[in-house]
């Protein structure tokens, strides 16, 4: 990896404490930093290098999955760090900035490669790579980076605004967008489920699955960060996002050697294929809806509307059910079901593949007995890929019992996404950074939605907290004959706290 100076925008910030330097410390203990390396924290506070070591020490103690246990090693690792105070507006901070990068570069023997990594609100964005360009920070002679946090834009209007700006100082191949879901272990293992299992590749396709399942549910609500969320909602927070890159990531065939600009290419098309949806049908393809009062893991908890800092009478949602198409020859006919909510019964986001069942057409519904075959991938907490087939024990009735094969399994260490991401960065490696086609696409297909949703042309539906969502997300697939599958080794009564049984009911398949 080449030598290189991170420069740190939001250096005090809570993702550069949570996140970044626990990810710079486990890239360092993996040997995955460039012996040469300089990091530059910046934020308002009159901080001194000192204080600045002292907290990303206290960092790593509080969020690394790697706790430093080793002095002098922990001791070279804090010695990368300096720190500038700079105000974002300020033009002459970038110039000091910049003296204080050129020396460091000059006494550390570094070239000027500089990575700029924004972890700072995004009405900043447009400001600083503008005072890169003209502070004469981003005329060095090596590379440059700017690494971008989400959100990218509110509609497709500002994130084409915001990528216009920042096109004056970045040519696209420096821009990173980090999407952390990309940098999931498992996500980022999907491309070689396909690549190195010919058996998956050759199901790979409509001939064989039946529908696409992507959930992200969550058991948290808006914790403290109502002022955001209130404006944002989970179609901007989640779907338009970390979801729609899920989809690219699943609906894509790689060839055997996939360079990160094929990646990329083959999202795209993904992209460029999925059939728009028109804001007077978004309501039928689509359920928002926000949570009541209920209770998660046993314990009461309000609604949202009554969460602290948000108005009684918000109409935002905080739940968003979706049924999508890929007008492609791999997918023409199959729906892919995407949901994401908060305050639901169970922290998972996985992503299941439901195969079609002939034997089923060929029988009656009560002799055959069988699950239909699932390919369950399961992202976050836990990180597995199984295969659930159907078995039947010798001297049995003619009864089929579900096996799970487990593909795949993390081990406990696995690095976590923003060390991937930040590796990658510092690498120079895009494939798991959304390229601004994607991203301009995904706006172009959830803009019809957020101006129904304006319009108030979609009803917002209710679900008690600590459930799976509202009833109308469970009909939009039953409407197609199919149902969402939660975690198959659950029995069924502990599927819903408010809505159980029917979760595991057979249903006819079209
Ligand atoms: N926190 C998280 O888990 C996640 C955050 N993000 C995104 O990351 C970004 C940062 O979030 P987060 O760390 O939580 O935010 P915080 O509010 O915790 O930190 C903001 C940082 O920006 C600095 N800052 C703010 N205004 C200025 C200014 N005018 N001049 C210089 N520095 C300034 C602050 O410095 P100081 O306090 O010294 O003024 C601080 O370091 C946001 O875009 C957020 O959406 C994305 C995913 C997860
Ligand atoms: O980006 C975001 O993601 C988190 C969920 O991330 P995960 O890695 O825990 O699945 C979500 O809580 C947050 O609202 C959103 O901004």
């Amino acid at each position: 990896m080449e030598p290189c100076t991170f420069i740190l925008f939001g250096a005090t910030g809570d993702l550069a404490k949570r996140k970044i330097y626990p990810a710079l410390y486990n890239l360092f203990v993996r040997g995955m930093l460039p012996r040469n390396f300089s990091v530059v924290g910046l934020g308002r506070r009159e901080w001194t290098a000192d204080v600045y070591q002292a907290a990303v020490e206290r960092s790593l103690y509080q969020f690394s999955r790697r706790k430093p246990d080793d002095a002098e090693q922990l001791n070279r690792f804090l010695q990368f760090f300096a720190y500038r105070v700079l105000d974002i507006g300020r033009e002459e901070d970038y110039r000091s900035l910049l003296a204080l990068v050129e020396a460091r570069e000059r006494t550390l023997a570094l070239p000027q490669n500089r990575l700029y990594y924004l972890s700072v609100g995004p009405e900043y964005f447009e400001t600083i790579a503008d005072r890169i360009r003209s502070s004469g920070l981003g005329a060095a002679d090596g590379w440059k980076r700017l690494v971008i946090e989400k959100p990218f834009g509110r509609d497709l209007h500002s994130a084409r605004a915001l990528n216009r700006r920042l096109a004056e100082s970045f040519a696209e191949e420096e821009i990173f967008r980090i999407d952390h879901y990309l940098g999931k272990p498992v996500v980022q293992r999907l491309e070689s489920l396909q690549q190195a299992n010919p058996i998956i590749q050759a199901l790979w396709t409509n001939r064989y699955i039946a529908n696409v399942q992507i959930t992200a549910s969550e058991t948290v609500g808006v914790e403290e960060r109502a002022g955001y969320y209130d404006h944002v909602g989970a179609l901007r927070d989640m779907f338009q996002n970390h979801l729609l890159q899920l989809l690219m990531m699943t609906a894509i065939r790689l060839p055997y050697d996939s360079s990160s600009e094929k990646v990329r290419f083959q999202k795209k098309q993904v992209m460029e294929a999925l059939e728009p949806v028109h804001q007077e049908n978004v309501g039928v393809h689509l359920v928002r809806a926000q949570y009541a009062e209920g209770s998660v893991g046993g314990q009461p908890v309000v609604g949202y509307a009554s969460e602290p800092g948000i108005p009684p009478a918000s109409a935002n949602e905080t739940f968003v059910a979706a049924r999508l198409r890929i007008d492609n020859g791999d997918w023409r006919g199959i729906p892919f079901y995407i949901r994401t909510g908060k305050r639901m019964k169970k922290k998972s986001t996985r992503i299941v593949v439901e195969f079609r069942e002939p034997l089923k057409q060929a029988r009656p519904e009560d002799e055959y007995g069988a699950l239909p075959n699932l390919l369950v991938i399961e992202i976050g907490p836990e990180e597995s890929i199984s295969l659930r087939l159907n078995t039947k024990e010798p001297g049995t009735p003619e009864t089929f019992k579900p096996i799970r094969i487990d593909l795949h399994l993390t081990p406990p260490t696995s690095p976590e996404a923003y060390e991937n991401l930040i590796g990658d960065a510092l690498r120079g490696d895009a494939a798991f950074f959304a390229h601004w086609d994607e991203v301009e696409l995904s706006w172009q297909w959830v803009q019809p939605v957020l101006d129904a949703f304006a319009n108030d042309r979609v009803p917002l539906r209710s679900y008690a907290a600590g459930t799976y969502g509202p009833a109308e997300s469970d009909a939009l697939l039953a409407e197609d004959g199919y149902r969402w599958w939660f975690d198959d080794d659950e029995p069924p009564s502990s599927q819903s706290e408010s809505t159980e049984g029917d979760h595991y009911a057979r249903h006819a398949h079209p």
